[in-house]
């Protein structure tokens, strides 16, 4: 569906998000209080399999198969010197990522994921099969100049996470991780997170890839002048994207979308995945009801960004990687929830004495 952006003057894409099944959740926690174990006695196992349960609109959640969905781009605030590493690391892990090597492909071969790596901005020559080349342009604008991008952009990297995102879905998947890979993009996600919760940027932006205080200083301060010279508007997730936005969290947002369209269960990464959840809330009011978060990552913007949208991590391991990581080791106990409410026996079945 397409609406007319008065704003704009063309038409929007509208991302139809449907209302959590709550009944199906109150049938759910109905059914694990028969479970044989004590009342609450799996703690957020339970809360994970109802929250599933809301999501999916069934009573039992099932999982056919994982999906991990990673984008990668390249960010021109990297000019600002905001990060540890040089810019020219996004192109080498994607290429590192395409042939396996990296954490996350590990992780999805562990969970034996279907694993989909779509470069949407990363500098330089387009890469080969495996990476889908979906490139939109080589890298956003140094925001602390311009606008990071362009409105056309930001809605063509929605419309491309969002058909990546589908593509996987077509393949069987019904659970998605979604990922990314781009240096700088700490700052981008500090700009993005400041943008939409009007929190501090010294409250959110943090080390990143590994920065030194002095480099940590510098980074809050870019952040700031960014903030005052483009003013986005804190309800509107197009306007952020277009001026402190990047194009690999722009297709993570469309990606998002198309999962909640269709009542798939995403598990939210790190800082940055959690930034393009703040965003996608924005586009479509519900979006964040269909996401779980794998785990709480060092970076300090991103308990920021959670508490923001409600969450809870499952895991907290000390991990700052991105790239789906975090998500795709709490998969595994997001499997052990789901595996509990259909494998177990009741009560009754078993035969075993209730409470006194
Ligand atoms: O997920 C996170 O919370 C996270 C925290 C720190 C760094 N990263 C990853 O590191 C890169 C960005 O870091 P930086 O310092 O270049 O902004 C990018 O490729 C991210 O995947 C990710
Ligand atoms: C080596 C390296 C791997 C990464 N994976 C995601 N972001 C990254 C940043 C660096 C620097």
């Amino acid at each position: 569906m397409f609406v007319h952006n008065k704003k704009e003057g063309h038409h929007l894409k509208q991302y139809t998000i449907p209302a959590l099944d709550v009944s199906a959740g109150v049938e759910a926690k109905a059914y694990v209080d028969t479970l044989t174990k004590p009342i609450g006695s799996l703690g957020k196992l339970e809360e994970i399999v109802i929250t599933l349960a809301e999501i999916q609109g069934r009573k039992q959640p099932s999982i056919n198969r994982l999906g991990v969905l990673v984008f990668a781009a390249d960010h021109g605030i990297v000019e600002e010197g905001i990060s540890a590493f040089p810019q020219l690391v996004t192109r080498q892990m994607v290429q590192n990522m395409a042939v396996g090597g990296a954490a996350i492909n590990v992780f999805s071969r562990q969970q034996q994921a279907e694993f989909s790596l779509v470069d949407v901005g990363v500098m330089g020559e387009s890469f080969s099969a495996p990476v889908k080349d979906r490139k939109i342009r080589q890298g956003s604008e140094n925001f602390l100049r311009t606008e990071a991008m362009t409105q056309e952009e930001v809605e063509k990297a929605l419309e491309i996470g969002y058909e990546e995102a589908m593509a996987l879905f077509e393949k069987g998947v019904d659970f998605l991780v979604v990922g990314e890979v781009g240096i700088g993009n700490t700052t981008t996600s500090s700009a993005v997170v400041a943008a939409i919760t009007g929190l501090d940027p010294e409250e959110l932006v943090g080390y990143g890839t590994g920065i030194s205080s002095k480099q940590h200083l510098h980074k809050i301060t870019v952040v700031r002048e960014a903030l005052a010279l483009h003013q986005p508007n804190s309800s509107d997730g197009y306007d952020v994207l277009r001026k402190v936005g990047g194009l690999e969290l722009a297709a993570m947002v469309g990606a998002m979308l198309a999962a909640a369209s269709k009542r798939v269960p995403i598990i939210l990464d790190g800082f940055i995945s959690t930034a393009a959840a703040c965003v996608a809330e924005t586009i479509s009011q519900g979006a964040t009801g269909y996401m779980l978060l794998g785990h709480q990552s060092m970076e300090p913007g991103h308990q920021k960004a959670f508490q923001y949208l409600g969450k809870e991590p499952i895991l907290s391991l000390s991990m700052r990687l991105g790239e789906g990581t975090g998500a795709a080791v709490a998969f595994s106990i997001i499997q052990s929830a789901v595996l509990m409410i259909n494998e177990m026996a009741t009560f009754e079945s078993a035969g075993v004495s209730g409470k006194n």
